[in-house]
């Protein structure tokens, strides 16, 4: 689904090396936790599949599409393959819940005769169909959260990234959330969390990529049936960096 070959990444202005030599196979269907300090390359990564950023060095694969050779509409239409979730909500604050998720599938053509049945669902999914006249301002952090969510499930896309999905939330609501995604890697998605929380990692168990440096320095999955430890090393065969 997803594929580094030997990618690096340079940030033009500044000159910053954010990624060296990475080499990462996603497939279909997995949940990939990536993990690692601040600075360390999680969101960079992630911006990488979105196609914010084009790889410097190498190239990024999404479902076999070598990502620097799109172009206008053809960008348009790959981030409708991925839901997005950040750290803080994004939720457009003069609208209601309702309106936030509409706004959404009235941006991607969705007939609207479509909208109440989809709205519904998603807010199901998340708990929230209580709250769907409410503005962002009237939802604690956790709702607020939740609906982003929502939001980014909406049209069940095949790709969900998530970047520190639970960095403004208490260990209660990061595991609601937590439960949302893994519900949405159960419904087939693949799924891709960069996370500083162990408490997730042990609450559901999967694969393990860690950044370091802009290396990856570890990628393990979970033992049958148990939760795993992540420990950082330096890479294997490659030079430490920083
Ligand atoms: N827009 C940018 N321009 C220049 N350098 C950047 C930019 N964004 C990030 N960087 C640098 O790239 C490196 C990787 O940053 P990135 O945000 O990917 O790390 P991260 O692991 O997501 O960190 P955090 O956990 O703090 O979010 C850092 O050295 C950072 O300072």
């Amino acid at each position: 689904m997803i594929a580094f070959h030997r990618v690096g990444l340079e940030y033009p202005r500044t000159k910053t090396k954010a990624l060296y030599n990475v080499n990462l196979e996603i497939k279909k269907g997995e949940f990939v936790y990536v993990v690692g300090h601040s600075g360390a390359g999680k969101s960079t990564l992630l911006a990488l599949i979105l196609r914010r950023l084009v790889a410097t060095q190498g190239a990024v694969y999404f479902a076999g599409q070598n990502l620097k050779h799109l172009r206008g509409d053809q960008v348009a239409y790959h981030r409708r393959r991925i839901g997005m979730v950040f750290q803080d909500h994004r939720l457009l604050s003069d609208m209601t819940v309702e309106e936030n998720l509409a706004f959404v599938l009235q941006v991607q053509g969705v007939p609207r005769r479509e909208w109440p049945e989809r709205i519904t669902t998603a807010l199901r999914r998340v708990g929230l169909s209580h709250k769907k006249r409410a503005f962002p301002e009237e939802l604690s952090v956790g709702e607020a959260q939740r609906v982003a969510i929502a939001r980014a499930l909406l049209l069940d896309p095949p790709v969900v990234l998530a970047d520190e999905p639970t960095g403004n939330l208490d260990p209660a609501n990061a595991l609601a959330v937590l439960e949302i995604l893994k519900q949405a890697h159960q419904r087939g998605a693949t799924v891709v969390v960069a996370t500083h929380s162990r408490e997730l990692l042990e609450a559901y168990p999967a694969r393990v990529v860690v950044l370091k440096a802009g290396q990856v320095v570890r990628d393990e999955r979970p033992a049958e049936g148990g939760s795993i430890r992540v420990r950082e090393g330096p890479p294997r065969g490659g030079k430490e960096e920083g």
